[in-house]
């Protein structure tokens, strides 16, 4: 049988901060070190002295040589330290710049994941991001037999704000929304930009349809509320109407294709008779 040798343990590289620390502990005993190589100079030199005034046992001038020695160690062991310590002070300064790399690289990584999965315009989650949620809500509420609905939010007659004022202050009135639709979600819900004027929620938890009515018309009377929006240095207020649909885990679908099918045309019905929502229905 071969005794295979054990694997090398990765350790996780001293920090810069780390290192000064190290480096702090090395000055301060090269500090020492230096102290005790100048208090040696000066016995030597005053026993030195001393041997050239008088006689002196042989026993005492083998001490003096010995102690020459000695001091001759100790300083060659303080520059052996200071530049051990100067060594140490350019690997802090590379570990620095180092570090500094990697929180810049790790920053501009979570920017552009950031970026991958939210709207820019309003900074809610997109498209990408409410599927991957729609998903995760879908496994949740299957595995512990949980109701969840998903709203479709369209603003409108919203191409008329665009046409009659300009693209951006449709940009104002989308972000104004967006920021209270934001306002009006718990922490379990999502909501999305779809696209355009576009925005979807999943509520989890709420099963009635009386529950979700509430939830429904709280949106709407939070969207409803006029933008004040300041357009070439003119103060207009903006009103605007939303048309939700709305349908629920499992009665109206079981995957989100069909949940968002379901929702998509009960927000039409809901457009078309000014209703302001409706749940979908198997019509
Ligand atoms: N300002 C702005 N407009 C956008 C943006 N994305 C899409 N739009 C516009 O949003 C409008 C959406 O129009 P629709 O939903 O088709 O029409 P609508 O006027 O809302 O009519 P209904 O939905 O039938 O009530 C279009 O005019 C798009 O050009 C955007 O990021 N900013």
């Amino acid at each position: 049988m071969t005794n295979n040798p054990p694997a090398p343990s990765l350790k996780t590289p001293r920090s810069a901060d780390s290192l000064t620390q190290v480096l702090g502990k090395s000055e301060r005993v090269r500090d020492i070190v230096e102290e005790c190589a100048d208090d040696l100079s000066s016995v030597n030199t005053e026993l030195k002295r001393e041997l050239q005034d008088g006689d002196v046992s042989p026993g005492v001038e083998n001490a003096i040589e010995k102690s020459e020695a000695v001091e001759t160690k100790v300083q060659d062991a303080s520059e052996v330290l200071s530049a051990v310590n100067s060594e140490l002070k350019e690997e802090v300064r590379e570990r620095h710049i180092l570090e500094a790399h990697l929180l810049s690289v790790s920053k501009q990584g979570d920017d552009a994941r950031h970026a991958s999965l939210h709207d820019p315009l309003t900074g809610l989650p997109n498209r990408a991001l409410f599927s991957d949620r729609l998903e995760h809500g879908l496994a949740v509420a299957n595995r512990n037999g949980l109701h969840f609905s998903v709203m479709f939010l369209d603003l409108d007659d919203f191409k008329m704000i665009n046409d009659t004022y300009g693209h951006d202050v449709g940009d104002v009135v989308l972000q104004t929304v967006a920021g209270r639709l934001k306002e009006t979600t718990r922490d379990d819900d999502t909501v999305c930009r779809y696209g355009g004027d576009e925005f979807l929620y999943i509520l989890m938890g709420a099963e009635s349809e009386h529950d979700i009515a509430t939830v429904a018309e709280k949106i709407i009377n939070a969207v409803q509320v006029p933008c004040a929006i300041r357009v070439r240095d003119i103060d207009i207020s903006l009103s605007i109407n939303p048309s939700i649909g709305i349908s629920v885990f499992p009665k109206d679908g079981t995957t989100s294709g069909a949940l968002l099918d379901m929702a998509d045309k009960a927000m039409y019905r809901a457009k078309r008779s000014k209703a302001g929502y409706a749940f979908a229905s198997a019509d």
